[in-house]
């Protein structure tokens, strides 16, 4: 570091007005979710973390929380094109805005056949998908049709075109040509369908006559297994596999059914999975990639969306490079490319990250000056000649509502309310230590502010975990065989460790024995899938 000359640092405690959430009238925010230990007076820091005002960890989060609760008043929420919604939060619920499947729709490739076979087909067309049927089968009448197509209206059933067997016919009595045990050969083995229609093995059927207008039917792969639960449709005649029908006309295409077909069969119902109005999603889901072709698939255009937490970082430090290897002392910021991706994936909206260096005037102007709703620092919380946080903070008017956690590592973060609904997280320098400010400030904090739920679940541990005798620890773990198994190179200034893993098990004071049941806070994102190496390193 190259220090620079700091702010002015008051020889007394700050007057009550800038610096306790007591007072009254000093334009700071007024935080009726003060921490539990006090929320200490910043002109009145001691050491960094100090003992005496550190507030325990799980009510350091429950203050985080409580600041965004306050801030999120107000905040009114806006309608967004379906490409700007991703990872928002639905402000209401999303109801259908139509029937789906919005008509009856063919499930499968094949023949829409109304009444029982055999059918008459209708060669003058087919029906397709994004078309209104041109045409309509009549009773004992068939009609090529896609997957996705209107059924045409009177239809009883789809019949798959794997399933199904044509042939010219001449004038003559259709007594004689429906069995079509008679007329066609044993099939190839197809995957199984419906479960009463898999017993047979069967194969793509032959045309019996030339190629006429219309392709033989008949797979030439096999069918996939037909979607169990396609419900059949109590409409119209029941059809049935081949039995007597009417006569065919001279030179016409009679269809056969290889299988016996039920009523409704590869129909799918309009309505099925949803009516108009019916309720798909409630308020407050997040919107994934899986939550936009609902919303697309349900009739939307733009949804409803809480507004995203607004975030700038500002990384401190003159020993820090952008680029290249580390040398003379200086190495390379770690945290600048880790911050704004990181928040991104917890939801915020990150209106930039900048190195400000060492610079009391510099940070003083950045923190004032800027529009997020949570401004993020890095490093410069403890005690140190160039640790200008606090009295930034204090010159500013800020309010401290949590000043050093009991928690390891990241002991020296802080959360301050800047006035005007914004905040301020300070995490410490050491990389693994900022994240730990992270998840136990930032990440509580943005999800009150945006209605977020917080992602954690419980875990047996694998070993014994060591603790810290008095603070919560926090250990990058992995979870495999069903257990949280804790990772090595989890010194605060390490990254190695949580690189590898998926989440952070919160180790209490005294730590803990193998098997015990830890709350894992998740990390937003998949493991990275990197083979577990248990151990410890406490560096
Ligand atoms: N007298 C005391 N000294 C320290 C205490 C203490 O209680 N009493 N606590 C230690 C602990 S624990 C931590 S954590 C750090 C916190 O320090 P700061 O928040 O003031 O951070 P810095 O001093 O600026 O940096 C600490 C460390 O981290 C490196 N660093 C900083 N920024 C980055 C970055 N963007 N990328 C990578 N590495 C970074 C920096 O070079 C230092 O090595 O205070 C201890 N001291
Ligand atoms: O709290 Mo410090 O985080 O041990 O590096």
């Amino acid at each position: 570091m190259s220090p620079k000359e700091p702010l002015p640092v008051p020889e007394q405690p700050a007057a009550p007005a800038s610096a306790n959430p007591a007072a009254s009238g000093s334009g700071a925010a007024s935080e009726p979710g003060a921490a539990a230990s006090g929320a200490a007076a910043s002109g009145a820091r001691g050491k960094a973390g100090g003992a005496h005002r550190a507030t325990a960890w799980p009510e350091a989060r429950a203050a985080a929380a409580r600041a965004g609760s306050t801030a999120r008043t107000g905040r009114e929420p806006s309608y967004v094109p379906l490409g700007q919604a991703l990872g928002r939060v639905l402000a209401e619920p999303l109801a259908a805005l139509t029937d789906l499947p919005p008509f009856d729709t063919s499930a499968m490739d094949g023949w829409a056949v109304v009444g029982p076979g055999p059918w008459a087909v209708r060669e003058e067309g087919a029906v397709l998908a994004g078309h209104t049927p041109a045409v309509v089968p009549a009773e004992g009448e068939a009609v090529r049709i896609a997957t996705g197509a209107r059924v045409p209206p009177g239809t009883t059933a789809v019949l798959r075109s794997e399933h199904s067997r044509t042939e010219r016919t001449e004038r003559t009595e259709s007594a004689e040509l429906t069995d079509p045990a008679e007329l066609t050969e044993p099939t190839e083995p197809s995957e199984p369908s419906e479960p009463a229609e898999a017993t047979e093995p069967t194969r793509p059927t032959e045309p019996t006559e030339p190629a006429g207008l219309i392709e033989p039917a008949g797979p030439t792969e096999p069918s996939e297994p037909s979607e169990p639960s396609e419900p059949a449709r109590p409409a119209g005649a029941a059809a049935s596999a081949d039995r007597p029908g009417p006569a065919p006309a001279a030179d016409r295409l009679l269809l056969h059914a290889l299988r016996e077909v039920v009523p409704g069969q590869d129909i799918r119902p309009r309505g099925q999975e949803c009516s108009a109005g019916d309720e798909l999603l409630p308020e407050g889901i997040v919107v994934t990639p899986a939550v936009l072709g609902l919303a697309a698939a349900a009739g939307y255009d733009e949804l409803c969306v809480r507004p995203r937490a607004r975030v700038e970082i500002l990384v401190l430090g003159d020993e820090l490079l952008s680029t290249g290897l580390p040398r003379e002392g200086l190495i390379r910021d770690a945290l600048g490319p880790m911050l704004g991706p990181w928040l991104e994936a917890l939801g915020a909206e990150v209106l930039g990250t900048r190195r400000i260096g060492d610079d009391a005037e510099a940070l003083y102007a950045a923190v004032t000056g800027s529009p997020a709703d949570l401004v993020v620092t890095t490093g410069g919380t403890a005690s140190g000649p160039v640790d200008h946080v606090h009295q930034v903070l204090d010159k500013a008017g800020a309010t401290l509502l949590v000043d050093g956690v009991k928690v390891r590592p990241g002991h020296p973060m802080l959360l301050a309310a800047l006035g005007g609904r914004r905040h301020l997280v300070g995490l410490p320098g050491n990389p693994l230590a900022a994240v730990s400010g992270l998840l136990t400030l930032a990440e509580p904090l943005l999800a009150a502010l945006t209605g977020n739920a917080l992602s954690e679940g419980r875990s047996a541990v694998e070993g014994d975990v060591h603790g810290h005798p008095h603070d919560t620890r926090l250990v990058p773990v992995v979870r495999h065989g069903g257990r949280a198994v804790p990772l090595r190179y989890n010194g605060p200034a390490m990254l190695r460790g949580i690189a590898a893993a998926d989440g952070l098990a919160v180790v209490p004071p005294g730590g803990a024995r193998s098997g015990q049941e830890l709350t894992v806070l998740d990390l937003p994102w998949p493991a990275a899938g990197a083979v577990p190496v248990q151990g410890a390193c406490f560096t």
